[in-house]
């Protein structure tokens, strides 16, 4: 077990005063929520989305990714989620971070300032090179994928 927390930097930007900066709503919560940093309120229309921003910018290490995850309240009562979920942040991203919110649910739906809208959840990277080969090690399950194995 890791015992020295991983170091995150977060910078809060112009026209984020009074935004609390990500946090866990749990002692044990996987994610950071965020909140919509919206000068005015948003309304998202049904199908519609948006880009939201959370007021803040990271500085992480480069073995860190952070992940932006809708939540799940906002989806099962309005049908409010992350249209790219989950959204990628590289260790090497420093601009603010924002939430694209798509409204899947039938009524529109406000966004306003202050309010949480989604969450931030760390995950490691491992380090990766790609080799180009021409042969694969073999494997049973070989070419086989999307239902090959049947459904029970
Ligand atoms: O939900 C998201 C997704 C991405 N980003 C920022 C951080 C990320 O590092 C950068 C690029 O994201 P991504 O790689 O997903 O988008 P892209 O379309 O590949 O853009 P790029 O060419 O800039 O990598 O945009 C966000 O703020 N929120
Ligand atoms: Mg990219």
């Amino acid at each position: 077990m890791r015992l020295s927390p991983y170091n995150v930097l977060i910078k809060r930007l112009e026209g984020a005063d009074g935004i609390p900066l990500p946090r866990r709503m749990s002692e044990q919560a996987s994610g950071f929520d965020l909140h919509a940093a919206v000068s005015e309120d948003v309304v998202l229309e049904p199908g519609k989305r948006a880009l939201i921003p959370t007021g803040f910018a990271l500085s992480m290490p480069p073995e860190l990714e952070a992940q932006i995850r809708p939540r799940s309240g906002l989806a099962l009562k309005h049908g409010i989620t992350c249209l790219n979920t989950p959204g990628t942040i590289d260790a090497d991203y420093r601009g603010e971070i924002k939430v694209l919110l798509i409204n899947l649910g039938e009524e529109p739906f406000a966004i306003r300032r202050g309010e949480r809208i989604a969450q931030m959840v760390f995950q490691l990277v491992p380090p990766v090179r790609l080799e180009e080969t021409i042969e694969l090690a073999e494997t049973e399950r070989g070419a086989g994928g999307f239902g090959h194995t049947g459904k029970l």
